[in-house]
């Protein structure tokens, strides 16, 4: 956690809530500023507060964006970010048992899920879904975003996924690193601005309907006539809102169908895409063999095991809504995952703390859906470019006023 004091939150709790109101109170001989927003739930009758206490000096809270749809792979992404933290991650100790929220010690990650302003008659009711911004609080969720980076703990409502309702709130403190993931973290200009790097995953509809069918189906008990429905309702809003944020995204893991088995219509086999914004601060683009050039490579043979339809891997320059980037992109599956370490070896800017990192965080979490293809791999990596960005952003803080200071 960045240094930092809550006072009680009763004290947030005695000031009268007004929309967006800022209200500065002097208060154990500190300047403290109370953040307070309401948002009137009508159908539980309840207050929505966000309100909040300035006790900390630090402010150096990283934020890291992090888009998609509902079931493409965020949580487990999470646990693999979390995991090259080290450390678990859990949600608040003696908390609401249906936050969202998932804390460990350098990560704080938030859904933003919990930021509709409507629950979920309330959308029945208004003909909305989750995705339609007429369902979400903007205001609110760039206030406590931009508080937290600035140091200041927040009083975070909660939508519970089990009920349908909105939950009292719960205290969030600045961490180290705030993750914000969901449906809308770049759709707001004012939070997009607050961003220190952004994610989206682009599921393609082929993959993210074997995925939905897979989890939903099996897991879940829904049909298949009921899933088909639930993303053919969801997809006009889809395209509208969600999808459009990935041209601002830092870093884009893209999933398709493969290429490797002709007219394949199974979506078991990925041919996924690390597309990797160029010129970003603090971020340096992983390459295959050589920066900047473009290379095809089947690295199978007498070092990669490999079974129909086997792997093919491709790097080079590409151009992604104007922007200048660069894409490895890997089709196919690893058979043998300890083998990873050859391919790794012929990768370079991975981030890595020492050789063959990448390949030992895939093996901890062989478990984990995607460990043997692309989706995994690029996860990973993307998780120790974090930390590497994470690194820089904080040491080039504690270097600037010896900067400052020659100037
Ligand atoms: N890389 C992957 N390869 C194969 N299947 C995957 C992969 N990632 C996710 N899935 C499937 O999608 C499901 C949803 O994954 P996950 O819970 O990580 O997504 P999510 O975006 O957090 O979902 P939600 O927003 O609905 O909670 C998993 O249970 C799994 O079936
Ligand atoms: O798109 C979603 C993001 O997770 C959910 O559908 C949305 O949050 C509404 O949740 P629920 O279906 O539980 O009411």
């Amino acid at each position: 956690m960045a240094a930092c004091t809550v006072y009680s939150t009763q004290c947030f709790n005695t000031i009268s809530s007004t929309p967006s109101s800022k209200t500065h109170l002097a208060f154990h001989q500190r300047q403290v500023v109370f953040y307070t927003t309401t948002t009137s739930n009508k159908r539980n009758n309840s207050k929505r507060s966000g309100g909040s206490v300035i006790t900390c000096a630090a402010g150096d809270t990283v934020v890291i964006g992090l888009a998609a749809d509902s079931g493409c792979g965020k949580s487990t992404f999470m646990r693999r970010l979390t995991s090259v933290f080290g450390g678990a991650a859990e949600p608040p100790k003696g908390g609401n048992p249906d936050s969202n929220t998932l804390i460990s010690d350098t990560t704080t990650v938030i859904c933003l899920d919990d930021y509709h302003s409507l629950d979920r008659t309330g959308r029945k009711e208004k003909g909305v879904t989750a995705l339609d911004p007429r369902a979400n609080d903007f205001d609110l969720m760039y206030e406590q975003v931009k508080a937290l980076k600035d140091g200041i703990a927040v009083e975070k409502p909660i939508y519970n996924h089990v009920t349908g309702l909105l939950d009292p709130p719960e205290l969030i403190k600045p961490p180290k690193i705030l993750v914000i993931e969901g449906l809308h973290p770049m759709f707001d200009a004012r939070v997009r601005d607050l961003l220190d790097f952004s994610i989206y995953l682009d599921i393609s509809n082929e993959v993210k309907f074997a995925w939905k069918i897979q989890r939903d189906m099996a897991e879940r008990g829904h049909s298949l006539e009921s899933i088909k429905a639930s993303i053919e309702a969801r997809k006009p809003d889809f395209d509208a809102y969600i999808d459009p944020q990935k041209q601002y995204a830092d870093a884009v893991i893209e999933v398709l169908p493969t290429q490797l088995i002709p007219d394949d219509n199974e979506g078991k086999i990925l041919r996924v895409r690390l597309i990797q914004k160029e010129g970003v601060k603090h971020f340096s683009p992983v390459y295959l063999f050589d920066d900047g050039s473009t290379i095809s490579w089947i690295p199978c043979g007498r070092k990669l095991t490999c079974s129909y339809p086997g792997i093919k891997f491709f790097y080079g320059p590409d151009s992604y809504f104007g922007n200048e980037v660069s894409v490895v992109e890997m089709d196919g599956q690893f058979d043998r995952l300890d083998e990873l370490i050859y391919v790794e070896s012929h990768l370079s800017n991975l981030s890595s703390k020492f050789y063959g990192e990448v390949t030992q965080q895939m093996l901890k979490h062989a478990d984990f859906p995607g460990s043997n293809n692309g989706t995994g791999l690029f996860q990973t990596i993307v998780g120790l470019k974090i930390r590497e960005l994470y690194e820089q952003i904080v040491a080039s803080k504690t270097e600037a006023p010896v900067g400052a200071a020659k100037a």
